[in-house]
């Protein structure tokens, strides 16, 4: 193990990071380590992956970069799902219906319009009532934790190291050998020495697991101040995920009972089918989106004659967005080690 670049975080966002790493910069697996607290596996309330919907949907903002980041992810989870070994690796595509209380944009449906696969716009007789836009596609499914887990053993085969520690200050992260550190800590932003950004906040989200065979596709609706999805995951034993709440600057991992029973009016309201059968209820579970104020963080700072990467604040679309956000953050490390390169 030579360390030279090491990845601090196992979310979605550090497995990214280590995958652009290898396919952009073409660096060699066995040069790689990711250190975390927490890896694939594991849970917590400050390892927020695994506890995603997740899926691919249009609950991102309509800058310019992060319409891109969402475009390069959405068309290059083929080719991850295939070095995978296909959908059984916890990504696969179904049909998806989103709805609007409120015009969605140009920008956004514009860019939509530029890549999803068998989009069209919902014709107005044809909304739920008190939704103005609506639209239909086919969209990506993560089995988020099974994901993870695959992702985190696809890395180990071709000889990518992961380490189990907790840092107290980014500098740890530099083992000897170590050129450049990519801080991929998500919500740990905040609070990690060497970084501590008070941008930094979470968007609490709570989700009901519910079991649904009959239950084959993606419904979301997006109000002015709520979110309301199901989102179906694929190889879990027709598990299906209904949420959910964006409560900004609210820590708490623990869950409410009232929350629950708002969760399932909502969805059910959107989806009566769900009803078809009788509800079985697998889980309640709370994680906190990585969210920062102006919007993630992609930056390479010089810590003396080493470099630190920054990627982090993927808030509540780290899956479908993380992708793109990692191949800018190696791009920006390709050009700064070429300028290094001329002193
Ligand atoms: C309810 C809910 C639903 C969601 N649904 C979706 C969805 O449908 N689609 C989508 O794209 N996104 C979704 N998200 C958002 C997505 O989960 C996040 O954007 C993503 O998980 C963030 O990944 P990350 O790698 O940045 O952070 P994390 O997954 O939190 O990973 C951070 C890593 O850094 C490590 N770390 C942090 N601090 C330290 C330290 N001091 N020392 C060592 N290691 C450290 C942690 O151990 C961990 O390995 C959802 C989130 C929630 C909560």
């Amino acid at each position: 193990m030579t360390a030279q670049y090491v990845i601090v975080g196992s979310g979605i966002v550090g497995l990214y990071t280590t995958y652009c790493l290898i396919n952009d910069a073409k660096v060699s697996s066995s040069k790689l380590t990711v250190m975390a607290e927490y890896l694939p596996g594991d849970e917590s309330i400050n390892y927020t992956s695994p506890w995603a919907g997740g899926n691919f949907s249009c609950i991102t903002p309509n800058d310019a970069d992060t319409l891109r980041f969402d475009k390069l992810t959405y068309t290059h989870l083929a080719i991850i799902q295939a070095k995978l070994g296909g959908p059984k690796c916890g990504l696969d595509t179904k049909p998806s219906s989103e709805y609007w209380d409120f015009y969605p944009g140009d920008e956004k449906i514009n860019s939509l319009k530029s890549y999803l696969k068998d989009l069209v716009i919902v014709p107005k007789d044809q909304l739920p009532v008190g939704t103005v836009f609506g639209i239909k596609y086919t969209t990506w499914d993560f089995n988020c934790p099974l994901f993870l887990a695959n992702f985190k053993e696809y890395f180990e085969s071709i000889g990518v190291t992961f380490i189990k520690k907790k840092l107290t200050h980014i500098s740890q992260a530099y083992l000897p050998k170590t050129k450049v550190v990519f801080n991929c800590t998500g919500i740990g932003s905040f609070s990690l020495s060497g970084v501590k950004d008070s941008k930094v906040y979470p968007t609490r989200g709570q989700v009901v697991v519910v079991r649904a065979p009959h239950i084959q596709e993606n419904r979301m609706r997006w109000g002015e101040d709520y979110a309301t999805y199901i989102i179906p995951r694929p190889y879990s034993g027709n598990q299906l995920v209904l949420g959910g709440f964006l409560q900004k600057d609210n820590w708490t991992g623990d869950t409410f009972g009232d929350q629950t029973k708002n969760i399932l009016k909502r969805t059910t309201e959107l989806m009566p089918e769900i009803l078809d059968r009788p509800l079985e209820i697998l889980r309640v579970a709370a994680g906190l989106r990585p969210s920062r104020q102006g919007g993630p963080r992609i930056e390479v700072e010089r810590v003396e004659n080493k470099l630190l990467v920054h990627n982090y604040g993927a808030s509540g679309y780290g899956y479908q967005a993380g992708f793109g956000m990692s191949h800018k953050a190696v791009g920006l490390y390709i050009k700064e080690k070429a300028i290094l390169a001329r002193f």
